[in-house]
C-alpha cells in the first residue's frame, strides 16, 4: 500500500469521540482502524458514520475472527456492504479457516492473519506451551498464512524484517508502535515508527500515542513528519 503508512486505532465505545477523531486525523493518517471495542458498540452503521468524516482514509476492520471455517466465512459474508480495505483473522485458526476467510472476502480487500499478539512475550508463549519464542511462532504462522492465500500478516516490528525476506509481496501490518519516550502500556514487543517502517512494515498501527495525546491531530502530524523527514 502506498501513501502515509499510519493507521490510527480508534479504540473507543463513544461514537461522537470516534467521529471527532476521524475528522481531525484524516489529513495526517493513511487510514483508520476500527476494532472490537467500537464494532461491538456501534456495528456497521457506526463504521459508516465514522468513515464519512474521513472519506479518503482507508478502513482497517479489525475483527480478529477465529472460529471454524464455515463460521468465519459466514461472518465475513454477513459484513455485507461494509467497505473495508483490510480485515483480520487469527492465523491460529488454521489453513482451512484462512482459505475460507479469503474466499468469503471481497476481492479488493486484504485479509491478514494475526500471528503473535504484540502484548505477548516469550514467557507468555512458553506458559501456553508454544516452543521457541515469538520469532519462531511468527515464522510458522506467517508461512501458514502465506501458503493459505492470505495477503499478509499482523506481527510486531521485531519480526518484520525476517518475515519480509520470505514474503516480499506480503502486506505487513504492524502494531506495537511507540514513538520514543511514549508509554508502552500493555504492549511488550515494540519499536518506534521509523524503526518499524525501516524494518519493512507496510502499515503502522498506532492507537494511544495518538488518541490519548492532548492534541491527537498534532500527535499524528508529528509522527507523519518524522516518517517523511527520515524517509528510507
Ligand atoms: O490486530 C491488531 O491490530 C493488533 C494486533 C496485535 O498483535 N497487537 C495490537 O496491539 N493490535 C491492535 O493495535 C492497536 C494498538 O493500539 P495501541 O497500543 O494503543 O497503539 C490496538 O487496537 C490493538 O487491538
Amino acid at each position: 500500500m502506498t501513501g502515509n503508512p499510519v493507521f490510527c486505532a480508534v479504540d473507543t465505545t463513544d461514537l461522537s469521540d470516534a467521529c471527532h477523531l476521524a475528522r481531525a486525523l484524516a489529513p495526517h493518517v493513511g487510514g483508520l482502524k476500527l476494532g472490537l471495542e467500537f464494532w461491538n458498540s456501534h456495528g456497521a452503521p457506526g463504521v459508516a458514520e465514522v468513515m464519512a468524516r474521513a472519506p479518503k482514509a482507508r478502513l482497517f476492520l479489525d475483527l480478529k475472527l477465529h472460529d471454524i471455517p464455515n463460521t468465519v466465512a459466514g461472518a465475513i459474508r454477513a459484513l455485507g456492504n461494509v467497505d473495508f480495505d483490510i480485515l483480520t483473522v487469527h492465523a491460529g485458526g488454521g489453513s482451512a479457516m484462512m482459505r475460507a476467510a479469503k474466499a468469503a472476502a471481497p476481492g479488493h480487500a486484504a485479509v491478514v492473519g494475526v500471528t503473535v499478539l504484540t502484548s505477548l512475550d516469550d514467557d507468555d508463549l512458553s506458559a501456553m506451551g508454544v516452543p521457541g519464542g515469538s520469532g519462531a511462532q511468527v515464522a510458522r504462522l506467517a508461512a501458514l498464512a502465506r501458503d493459505s492465500g492470505l495477503d499478509g500478516i499482523v506481527c510486531s516490528p521485531r519480526e518484520v524484517a525476517d518475515r519480509r525476506a520470505d514474503w516480499a509481496a506480503g502486506l505487513f501490518v504492524v502494531p506495537g508502535i511507540r514513538p520514543a519516550g511514549s508509554d508502552i502500556g500493555d504492549q511488550k514487543r515494540v519499536m518506534t515508527p521509523v524503526e518499524a517502517r525501516d524494518a519493512g512494515a507496510g502499515i503502522l498501527v498506532i492507537g494511544r500515542p495518538i488518541t490519548a495525546a492532548p492534541d491527537p491531530a498534532a500527535a499524528a502530524q508529528a509522527i507523519a513528519a518524522v516518517l517523511s523527514a527520515r524517509a528510507r
